[in-house]
């Protein structure tokens, strides 16, 4: 497993968040904060809900939305999904994870090409 397999990048709301220079720093044992902006990553690797076994797909069945409910900080929002279309029992739930190809690096900081293969006619071959 790769490190990077279950991260997910919460928002963007860079129109609401006021440039800083931020080094990292843990905020809870799940996430931090990225060198490069604001935003956050929640990192799933070692522990989450089943929401971080979605497969991604180029036809999802799926859409991640950010939410608040108990709080007002919109730089940590819940990520909830919701269906996009209808789905069939036992049918599996998925995703378009969106990766931006230019943003996707390995450990060693190493442009990361992921090999998508969800099935779809409309698939990309990429995540
Ligand atoms: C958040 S995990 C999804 C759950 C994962 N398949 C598992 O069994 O734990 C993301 C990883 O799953 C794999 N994956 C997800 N969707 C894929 C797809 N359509 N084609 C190939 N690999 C996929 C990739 O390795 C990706 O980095």
């Amino acid at each position: 497993m790769d490190y990077d397999e279950y991260f997910f990048d919460v928002g963007n709301y860079n129109k609401y968040i006021p440039k800083r220079k931020v080094v990292s720093s843990k905020v809870e044992s799940n996430s931090f904060k990225r060198k490069d902006d604001d935003r956050f990553t929640i990192d799933a690797a070692i522990y989450g809900n089943v929401g971080r076994f979605i497969n991604h797909s180029c036809s999802p069945n799926l859409c991640a939305q950010n939410l608040m409910y108990d709080h007002g900080d919109k730089k940590v929002p819940y990520i909830m999904f919701f269906a996009s279309k209808s789905i069939s029992p036992l049918e599996e739930l998925t995703y378009h994870y969106n990766h931006r190809i230019v943003h996707v690096h390995d450990t060693n900081g190493n442009l990361k090409r992921e090999k998508g293969r969800c099935g779809s006619h409309k698939c990309n071959r990429r995540m």
